[in-house]
């Protein structure tokens, strides 16, 4: 060895046993650190909490009971539904003549709710109870037993110890915007994306998707149309993580597919016998209608001709004659409630994504149109459903409940008229909805959002940006460390790459 090599020997710093004490020093600081992110920023077990909705339908009662994290009720679709009951029985509105019933008939899907919810929190989960057309319809035709019978089911909830909030007749403006609510919430339509990389790059607008249901006594539309929205009573104002939306709804009272069905009847005049012929159900079908509970509805204006007590309806299965009668019920009739019921009621044009759940979908998907088939593909369908005797088609679905199989028919070409002649969708917007019972596990309905609204859920601004997420977090430390060890690799190399050319004497 030179002199000189000695000497750069001696002079350089980065002496080996120093350079390899450091880089030892640096991986047990990076290790600690990652491991104390990891372990001191551990999420803490959540603070579940709970919530029921009754949903008093006109065919029948369901029970939804909701859960989410207590810290974070303001972001959005945290909320998810834990259980959906369903109860036994008609809707409670069939109960106007033995009111002590309809509390009583709840008490297995409330019963079950005790089961599911901690004990320690029944005082504090808000249960509420909300009645739609079949209430409303009561309401009309008796106001003093449509309160009786709210009151008996409040009687009966009350023996429960929820924290309960009341049964109450919602209107059909409430039922469309709350239904929109939920199918937007759970499609995360609301909220920008709170991730911190979306964040930083600006985040992206959702348009809102419109909200189409069909029950038993009623049907609603609601949507954000493109222009203004008129007349006052049809337009809903909400601001909701900072943004305002103005939406269209409209709620059509005897236009759920029950309703429909009875005014449809209605309208073919019986022979003296007492008989009806109906192309809306399969050949060879036949129904025996009690006049007194067919009756039975403020939807229809007017008594029966025949004196019989029973009405024989007979099927002819034929889908083309079946929307004459159906187009009949949309254009102004004289023997409904409402005389001029679609035609004389303001929609701007139907625009954007569409959801279509309840009855919607029950009926689509029993004819496997929920995949967005064309106009004619829906027509020949349902024209083929039609065509086939009512005894071919019960052998060929023996487990379907008789009831919904013999209305398919109808339910099907009612449907098709209501989307396209009620609600103005053409052949070529027609495929922009989305039948879906349910979405991310929730049932599509009003529930959830009446449940959001009523809670207070969704803010009207956007929450102040969060900090980092765990996941975030621990996933930046690792890059910064890894970063940092690449670093002192390449210092290392570069050291050693100096110290050879030292010693070489280059
Ligand atoms: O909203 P309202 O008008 O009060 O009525 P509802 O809430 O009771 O109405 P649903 O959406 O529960 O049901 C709508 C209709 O669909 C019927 N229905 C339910 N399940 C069905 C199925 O699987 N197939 C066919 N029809 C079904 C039910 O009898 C009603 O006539
Ligand atoms: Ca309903």
């Amino acid at each position: 060895m030179t002199e000189a090599q000695e000497g750069v020997k001696q002079k350089n710093p980065w002496h080996r046993p120093v350079i390899l004490l450091i880089a030892f020093l640096m991986v047990i600081g990076i290790v600690a650190l990652v491991a104390i992110a990891v372990v001191q920023n551990k999420q803490l077990p959540q603070k579940l909490k709970y919530g029921i909705v009754l949903d008093a339908g006109s065919s029948h009662t369901a029970l939804y009971i909701y859960q989410w994290p207590a810290e974070k009720q303001n972001d959005t679709g945290k909320v998810q539904q834990l259980e959906a009951c369903k109860v036994e029985g008609p809707g409670i509105s069939s109960y106007s003549k033995e009111v002590t019933k309809a509390g009583l008939a709840l008490n297995q899907c409330l019963d079950k709710a005790k089961e599911i919810i901690p004990e320690h929190q029944h005082t504090e989960t808000p249960l509420y109870l909300g009645a739609t057309a079949g209430m409303r319809l009561l309401r009309l035709q008796d106001e003093q037993q449509s309160q009786r019978l709210l009151n008996s089911v409040e009687k009966f909830i009350r023996l429960y110890p929820f924290n309960f909030q009341g049964a109450r007749i919602i209107r059909g403006q409430e039922e469309g915007g709350y239904g929109w609510i939920t199918i937007n919430y759970l499609l995360g339509n609301f909220l920008k994306d709170s991730g911190w990389i979306t964040q930083l790059s600006g985040g992206k607008d959702t348009e809102t998707f419109g909200a189409l249901d069909l029950g038993g006594a009623s049907t609603q539309i609601t949507f954000v149309p493109e222009g203004d929205v008129e007349p006052e009573e049809s337009t809903l104002y909400f601001r909701l993580y900072g943004t305002s939306y103005t939406v269209y709804t409209h709620s059509f009272l005897c236009y759920g597919k029950d309703q429909a069905l009875k005014l449809l009847l209605a309208q073919r005049k019986e022979s003296v016998s007492g008989t009806i012929t109906s192309p809306c159900f399969n050949k060879e079908y036949t129904r025996n209608l009690n006049v007194t509970a067919f009756y039975n509805t403020p939807c229809i204006l007017g008594l029966p001709n025949t004196t019989q007590d029973i009405i024989k309806v007979i099927g002819e299965g034929n889908a083309e004659e079946c929307r004459k009668h159906v187009r009949a019920l949309f254009s102004s009739t004289d023997y409904t409630l409402t005389s001029c019921p679609f035609n004389c009621v303001y929609q701007p044009q139907v625009q954007g994504e569409f959801v279509a759940f309840s009855a919607f979908y029950f009926v689509m998907n029993f004819l496997n149109l929920t995949g967005k088939e064309p106009l004619k593909q829906m027509k020949d369908t349902i024209d083929n459903f039609c065509a086939r005797s009512w005894n071919e088609v019960k052998d060929n679905f023996p487990k379907t409940r008789v009831k919904y199989l013999s209305e398919y028919c109808f339910s099907a070409n009612y449907i098709l008229i209501l989307l396209t002649e009620g609600y103005n969708f053409t052949s070529d917007n027609l495929n922009k909805i989305q039948f879906m019972r349910k979405i991310k596990g929730n049932d599509a309905g009003w529930t959830l959002g009446y449940m959001l609204n009523l809670t207070n859920m969704i803010p009207a601004e956007l929450p102040s940006p969060r900090s980092l997420t765990h996941t975030s977090y621990v996933t930046l430390m690792v890059i910064f460390s890894l970063f940092l060890l690449i670093l002192l690799l390449l210092t290392l190399l570069n050291s050693r790459g100096l110290l050879c050319r030292a010693q070489k004497g280059i």
